[in-house]
């Protein structure tokens, strides 16, 4: 599948959270000892709009902050990276917006301590999302932890809806976070339900195992099941062991992964995506969009954040071209 670039006022509008990631800037250690953090901003879909926009998309974002520092934060930042945040709303009850501690014990031992409780991003509603916002859109990118809660999960369907009614792609990025869901059982309910209706699918094979509400899937067996609805491409990551593409007309494609020297391993899968499409879109075939993926996840697993170490082109074809798989 090619995406077509200009086509539309946007490339891609993402929806869903954008919050403050807090990364320990003391390595090798664990939270408890943990005195300094540095700011950036942080939640997948932020990052993925982050993310594609410097690779030259022209990339929107719907979502809810809170109406503070942290909020203005964020909108102010993703503005100056070029993210449309026009229709990025501030909560009107006081909500806030969410923090991702991160604790970095090794590079193969970090771990997000999340503070969510309520938080802003959960409150979007359906009267929040503009169909003729999303209709300007080539790709409409969903991230599957908007889902978790009412009346954010009302508001990506109802997005998802004005997408489907008006030609707009469908990109599933199912992003579990186990925090805030209430069970394993809404989990499979609503990512089954959103992934069904995508055109491309994206997850982790853990993230497919929680779609389908069980443990130790077959990739053969989950896109035999879901391109029997819309899907057209679904990518399957395996970590550090590299991913798969598969397309309905029945092709497979594997993408190792780059050596790189890991800091950390978050942010890998947001880099993975914005890469991924940047290449769709700049008609590239599923083999080659699987490297740009890889190599921008490799990228930023050496750095330390997530949104301010989203690659450039240059950097992503440069290990490309220095590491040929
Ligand atoms: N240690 C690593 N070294 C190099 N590349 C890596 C490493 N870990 C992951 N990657 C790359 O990143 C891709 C996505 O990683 P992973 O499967 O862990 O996604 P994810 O769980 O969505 O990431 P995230 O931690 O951001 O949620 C992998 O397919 C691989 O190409
Ligand atoms: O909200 C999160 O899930 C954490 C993110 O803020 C963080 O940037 C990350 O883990 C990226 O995937």
């Amino acid at each position: 599948m090619r995406l077509k670039k200009g086509n539309k006022k946007m490339d891609i509008i993402a929806i869903g959270r954008a919050c403050i990631d807090l990364n320990a800037v003391e390595y090798n250690r664990p939270m408890e000892e943990t005195m300094t953090f540095q700011k950036y901003v942080g939640g997948s879909p932020a990052n993925i709009a982050i993310g594609t926009s410097n690779l030259g998309l022209n990339v929107g974002f719907i979502g809810k902050v809170s109406d503070d520092q942290h909020g203005r934060f964020i909108a102010t930042y993703m503005a100056g990276k070029g993210v449309d945040t026009s229709k990025m709303v501030a909560d009107q009850e006081g909500r806030k917006s969410g923090l991702a501690f991160t604790e970095i014990k090794s590079p193969s031992e970090c771990s997000i301590l999340m503070y969510r409780d309520n938080v802003a991003d959960l409150y979007l509603t359906p009267q929040e999302v503009d169909e003729k916002y999303i209709r300007e859109a080539e790709v409409l990118l969903v991230s599957g932890t908007a889902l978790a809660q009412s009346p954010s999960r009302e508001a990506v369907l109802t997005a998802v809806a004005y997408a489907k009614a008006n030609d707009v792609k469908v990109i599933f990025e199912i992003d579990y976070r186990p925090y805030t869901w209430k069970s394993e059982e809404e989990v499979s309910t609503y990512y089954t339900l959103v992934a069904q209706k995508a055109d491309i699918v994206i997850g982790t094979r853990d993230e497919f195992d929680m779609l389908e509400g069980k443990e130790g899937g077959d990739n053969q067996d989950t896109v035999k099941e879901l391109f029997k609805y819309e899907p057209e491409i679904i990518v399957i990551k395996h970590g550090v062991e590299g991913s798969f593409a598969y397309s309905k007309e029945g092709k497979e494609y594997k993408a190792n992964a780059y050596k790189t020297e890991v800091l950390k391993t978050f942010g890998a899968g947001d880099a993975y995506a914005s890469a991924f499409l940047y290449a769709l879109f700049n008609e590239k075939d599923v083999e080659t969009a699987l490297k740009y993926a890889s190599a921008a996840a490799a990228i930023v697993v050496s750095k330390h954040s997530s949104s301010e170490a989203m690659p450039t082109v240059s950097e992503i074809e440069e290990l490309i071209n220095n590491q040929s798989q």
